[in-house]
């Protein structure tokens, strides 16, 4: 069978189902191609259940510090992770349901599910159907990488995405990689009640972060039991279901974790090599993420990529911010581009870290005249009061010009609490507008304007 569209959409992460509803709204015949469930990574298996999980892990961590606070818990607190996953599986399908709903409505586009293989530049084929359209739009996004560690093939492991299968609580989880998903995952699973290692590469933690806010990162997970193995060299797996060994066979000395379960939390990879990519001429770089321009064009014409599978971004708000772009340069004549993006993220441990631009040895290897002003949450009100005070807040500035160059926030609030210094950068506004601006008290981001009147010089470590 052969069916013609004017524009294909291929997976329908956090890009695709937005640009086909503007597709559609333009008159096109648009068809959206998904090969397993409908929201893609955020939806299913990362962002969503993740937080959820996350919120349940904050009140398991506070209801054991309700004496702090003058409340009387009632005794042990307790984690019935069945009601954990019951809960997050609900939030996170009823978001699933909603963008099927959404699609489903929207008019001219059609949800064809399989999964989707190139022909020819426009062409696609889906199990016996063949596609063709003059427009198609990527946004097949990536998956966890497995490293060929040896053992990986005879040692049970865990995913990202097996982690929402488990049933059991872990006794012991083993986690091998201490960036986002492994920070996330080992800090909610020790407040569940679970024994927490985390095995990680890098000699430090959280490598392009300054050290200030690795050091402080460490200190607050270990603070709560978590076990780090830094510098982990040359790992091999070995054991059996329920008794796991991760080894670090160059680590100085050569150290062995042995747990109950192991979680591969070492980066992803896009989904491109089962796409037909060479059938249509797309370029992919040497990790396999398709080339694109500033507009998320790739080389060939016709054909855009957008989110993860890019390279561009690796998070929920760069893909849908590919979707702004594509949408902007083909429908409203507006000039978008990725290199006007402000690199932001979070990692959200408890407290979160949150940050905008650069660090401030990034700025200093670029050349700025570097101003930085620090200040601890323990000096922030609202953190005393709440008695949430680890973390620290710093803003990097360049001296020459006024702007702001960067900031991190490790503290209580600091995801949202840094969106006010993410609006200026993008303003191209002088740091004095925040030092001017009345912040409602008592806030986190009552503070900001404190922390930037008290800016010294950076020195090169
Ligand atoms: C555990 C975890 C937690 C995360 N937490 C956060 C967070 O808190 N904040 C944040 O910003 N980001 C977070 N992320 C990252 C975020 O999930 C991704 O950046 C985001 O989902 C990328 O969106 P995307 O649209 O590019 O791709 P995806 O969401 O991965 O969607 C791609 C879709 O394409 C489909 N597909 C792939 N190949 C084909 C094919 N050939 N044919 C048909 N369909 C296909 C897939 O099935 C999928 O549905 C997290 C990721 C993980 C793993
Ligand atoms: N809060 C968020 O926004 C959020 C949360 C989760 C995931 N994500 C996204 O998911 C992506 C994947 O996250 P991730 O944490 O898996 O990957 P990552 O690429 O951020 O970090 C991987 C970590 O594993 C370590 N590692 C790699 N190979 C190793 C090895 N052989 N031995 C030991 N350690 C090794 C690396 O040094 C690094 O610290 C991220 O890029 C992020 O964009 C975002």
């Amino acid at each position: 069978m052969s069916q013609r569209f004017d524009a294909v959409v291929v997976g329908a992460g956090q890009a695709g189902p937005s640009l086909a509803a503007r597709l559609g709204e333009s008159g096109r015949k648009v068809a959206v191609i998904e090969r397993k469930f409908v929201g893609g990574t955020c939806v299913n298996t990362g962002c969503i259940p993740t937080k959820a999980m996350v919120a349940s892990a904050y009140v398991a961590h506070m209801s054991r510090r309700a004496s702090d606070y003058g409340v009387d818990s009632g005794g042990d607190t307790k984690v019935d992770i069945d009601r954990v996953w019951k809960r997050t599986r609900g939030i996170s399908e009823r978001s699933r349901n909603n963008v099927e709903k959404w699609l489903a409505g929207m008019p001219n586009v059609s949800l064809i599910r399989g999964h989707a293989t190139f022909e020819s530049p426009n062409t696609l084929r889906v199990g016996d159907m063949q596609i063709e359209a003059g427009e198609i739009f990527l946004n097949v996004g990536g998956r966890a990488t497995t490293p060929d560690f040896p053992g990986i093939d005879t040692v049970p492991y865990l995913t990202n995405v097996g982690m929402m299968d488990l049933r059991d609580m872990p006794r012991h989880l083993v986690i091998v990689g201490g960036s986002y998903i492994g920070l996330e995952f080992g800090q909610m699973f020790r407040r569940f009640g679970a024994q927490v290692s985390i095995v990680e590469r890098s000699e430090r933690l959280l490598p392009r972060e300054d050290p200030e806010v690795s050091a402080a990162v460490v200190d607050i997970l270990q603070g709560e039991g978590i076990a780090f193995h830094l510098g982990a060299e040359c790992i091999e797996l070995n054991g059996t279901a329920g008794d796991v060994g991760v080894l670090a066979r160059c680590a100085q000395p050569r150290m062995e974790v042995r747990g109950t379960h192991v979680l591969i939390a070492a980066g992803r990879r896009p989904n491109t090599d089962t796409l037909g990519l060479e059938k249509a001429g797309v370029a992919t770089d040497k990790h396999g993420y398709i080339v694109v321009d500033d507009q998320c064009r790739t080389n060939v014409e016709g054909i855009w990529a957008m989110g993860d599978c890019n390279g561009k971004g690796a998070f929920t708000h760069t893909s849908y911010n590919d979707y702004e772009i594509v949408a902007a340069n083909l429908l409203d004549s507006e000039p978008r581009r990725i290199s006007d993006r402000i690199e932001a993220y979070a990692l959200f441990i408890d407290p979160p870290l949150a940050r905008v631009g650069l660090t401030e040895q990034g700025a200093l290897q670029k050349g700025y005249n570097v101003r930085v002003g620090v200040r601890p949450m323990a000096r922030v009100g609202r953190a005393i009061e709440r008695g949430e005070t680890h973390g620290f807040m710093k803003v990097i500035v360049d001296g020459d010009t006024g702007k702001l160059l960067g900031a991190a926030i490790l503290g209580i609030n600091g995801d949202e609490a840094i969106h006010s210094l993410l609006d200026v950068m993008y303003a191209k506004a002088p740091y004095s507008t925040v030092t001017h601006a009345v912040h409602i008290h008592p806030t986190i981001a009552e503070l900001l304007p404190t922390t930037l009147q008290d800016l010294k010089v950076a020195v090169t470590s």
